[in-house]
């Protein structure tokens, strides 16, 4: 302090001095005429915001942002400075806490942090990072630790990524989607972020899992990542905290409903659609009650998916297929499992409705098929056994509600708790997609022990790890080393001693939605169909080889997720071109698509993904 009076009273008039020194005991209203000088730029949109010296991040007004070219591409809640530095303190008083000897969650972030870093200053070299190391970076980009990252969202929050668009900009939609830098796009990821993994309404915060799954299309699938956009629709949120969170940086008010919900979707869609012709749009997390409303919508007109309906449907598909080859049974005696289904959200009906359309197809794709298909399954959700008598039933599970006729003599009624449903079932496999850590209790699993099953099945697919519906561990123990066992997010094999192991499959929507991207991208087919799905999970399916499968091994390592996703993007291409969906992509047209054999449509895939690789950078002159 000394030495800086000293320098001010060599340059400062003692008047002014006096002002000065004034405004440094209040150092939020240290401003001198220097700082109101307008600064004259040339440059705009995200120049701006990666330029250290002008960028202001969340604090630019919403004026600002339409004279810059910056609205969309910041999460829309504008700040004030002081709130800035306030989330900044907060988010490294954190860490500092942490990084000692704190709670086990610390290492995952700060691995998070050091990879976000790199994702800013250096793709190519994030990239290589990933790709070369995905067994270990994977559960940090993704499932488990993506969910904690959008938790703590508006602590980490540094440069933007993606774009976010949100109730306010109706109306505005289809002239922000140009103040996105790239002229191509071939992959969004949007969310709205209503149900993130099973941790419920994040709001702005889920635009981290966008930004997850599209590291994996980059990662696995080889999409250039100059051409993918995470997307983050915000309408609002239901969460009571961050609606009274002061450094929350989305709407704060409850979401938007009906009508007025839907309005907003669709402004989205025709935008990116009228800027991007050829762009895929991932739908992701977004909770069940619009999940299959939006995919109803969109999926005839637009080059659309849901992930969590249709991607996940297929690799729980592929799992129930290895279970089956796990038995030492050909996978046409799919159709005699009996599956108890928890949860009947998007990912629990999207499995049901997709696992028994592959049953019926087997019995031959006639009514009495279907009908047989259909009462495989036992659905249970929050309120138990969903049956007919079920007052309110949801229509997209309607379908599956067990028959009146069905339940005497089966000795269950509407409501049957789970344990009892395992104990007279007797299943084949259960699967869990009800985000209840534990959900599979002691209790559950003594009860399939009577499974009729040699190798009962355990799919405890909720996300992120603490929400599992169990553990290998606890499954292994109880149920013995022939059981079976598939997690959402990842966990260890377990050793069961004598030299034996219990497999730890990871049953999770990345084996699918990657192939499912590059394929729908380089067929140039106009919409995703059914077809192109079950192919994707018949691939996934016979991927595993017969020896592994009989080990209990039912998805592959995540380490051969590049060569799993060219395989099921050659699957999906190669049907897209069966059901004359396939347009071609660039020089590949149509006709020629039709004429690549199995292996060179492979090649052609292969020869289509990106790969982090410097490429030479030629200067040129405008
Ligand atoms: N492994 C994977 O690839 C995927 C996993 N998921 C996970 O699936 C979970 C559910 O996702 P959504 O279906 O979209 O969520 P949701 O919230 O729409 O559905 C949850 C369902 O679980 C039911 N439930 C709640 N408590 C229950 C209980 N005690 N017993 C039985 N059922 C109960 C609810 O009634 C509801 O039907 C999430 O944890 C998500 O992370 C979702 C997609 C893919
Ligand atoms: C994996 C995934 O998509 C989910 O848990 O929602
Ligand atoms: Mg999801």
């Amino acid at each position: 302090m000394a030495s800086i009076s000293r320098n001010l009273r060599r340059s400062f008039a003692p008047d002014r001095l006096r002002r000065l020194l004034l405004l440094s005991q209040h150092p939020r209203e240290y401003v001198t005429a220097e700082c109101h000088r307008p600064v004259v730029l040339h440059k705009r949109g995200p120049d701006i915001l990666h330029d250290p010296w002008f960028n202001r991040g969340t604090a630019f007004s919403m004026t600002e942002r339409d004279r810059l070219g910056v609205r969309g591409l910041l999460p829309p809640n504008v700040v004030s400075s002081q709130q800035q530095i306030d989330r900044f303190m907060l988010d490294l008083i954190r860490l500092q806490t942490y990084a000692r000897d704190g709670p086990s969650d610390t290492y995952p972030l700060a691995k998070w942090r050091i990879l976000n870093r790199l994702h800013d200053r250096n793709e190519t070299m994030y990239y290589k990072v990933l790709i070369n190391n995905i067994e270990e970076y994977a559960p940090i980009v993704y499932t488990p630790t993506v969910g904690l990252v959008c938790q703590n969202y508006s602590g980490l929050f540094r440069r933007p990524r993606g774009m976010y668009f949100s109730s306010e900009d109706r109306g505005e939609m289809m002239s922000m989607v140009y103040n996105w830098p790239a002229d191509q796009v071939d992959m969004i990821v949007v969310t709205d972020g209503s149900r993130i993994l099973g941790l419920g309404d994040l709001g702005v915060q889920g635009i981290g899992i966008a930004i997850g799954k599209l590291d994996l299309y980059v990662a696995a699938a080889g999409i250039n990542p100059q051409r993918v956009l995470p997307v983050m629709i915000d309408v609002g949120t239901n969460n009571e905290k961050l609606l009274k969170d002061p450094l929350y940086l989305g709407l704060q008010e409850h979401r938007l409903e009906g009508d007025e919900y839907v309005s907003v979707i669709d402004e989205f869609m025709e935008a990116v659609f009228t800027r991007w012709p050829n762009v895929i749009v991932q739908f992701e997390d977004f909770q069940s009650k619009w999940a299959f409303r939006l995919l109803q919508r969109y999926r005839k007109t637009y080059r659309m998916f849901n992930d969590d309906v249709q991607g996940t449907a297929g690799v729980a598909i592929a799992g129930l297929l290895g279970a089956v080859r796990a038995q030492g049974r050909p996978m046409i005696d799919f159709p005699k499992q009996r599956i108890v289904v928890a949860g009947a959200g998007s990912a629990g009906i999207g499995v049901v409705n997709a696992a028994s359309r592959t049953m019926a197809r087997m019995l031959g794709n006639n009514d009495v098929a279907f009908e047989s298909a259909r009462s495989q399954f036992w659905i249970v959700d929050a309120h138990g056994l969903i049956t007919e008598d079920r007052a309110d039933i949801d229509p997209d599970a309607r379908p599956f509600a067990r028959r009146k006729g069905e339940l005497g003599h089966q000795g269950l009624s509407e409501g049957a708790s789970l344990v009892e449903v395992v104990k007279k079932v007797k299943p084949d496999v259960i699967l869990g997609l009800s985000a209840v850590g534990g959900l599979f209790s002691k209790e559950v699993l003594e009860a399939l022990k009577d499974s009729s099953s040699s190798r009962p099945a355990i799919f405890a697919m909720s996300n992120p790890t603490k929400n599992a519906e169990c553990t290998p561990g606890e499954a292994f123990s109880i149920l013995g080393e022939k059981a079976i066992f598939a997690s959402g997010s990842p966990f260890h094999d377990v050793d069961l001693g004598d030299g034996k192991i219990g497999h730890s499959n990871q049953g999770n929507n990345m084996y699918l939605f990657p192939g499912i991207g590059l394929g729908t991208l380089l067929s140039g087919a106009r919409v995703i169909s059914d077809g192109m799905l079950q192919a994707a999970a018949e691939r996934l399916a016979s991927y595993m080889k017969e020896e592994e499968v009989l080990q209990g091994i039912i998805y592959p390592p995540i380490s051969r997720i590049r060569d799993i996703t060219k395989e099921v993007a050659a699957a999906v291409v190669r049907e897209a071109v069966a059901e004359d969906l396939a347009e071609g992509y660039r020089e590949m047209d149509a006709r020629e698509l039709a004429r690549l054999s199995e292996e060179e449509t492979i090649e052609y895939v292969k020869t289509n993904m990106w790969s982090p690789v410097y490429p030479t950078i030629i200067y040129k002159k405008d």
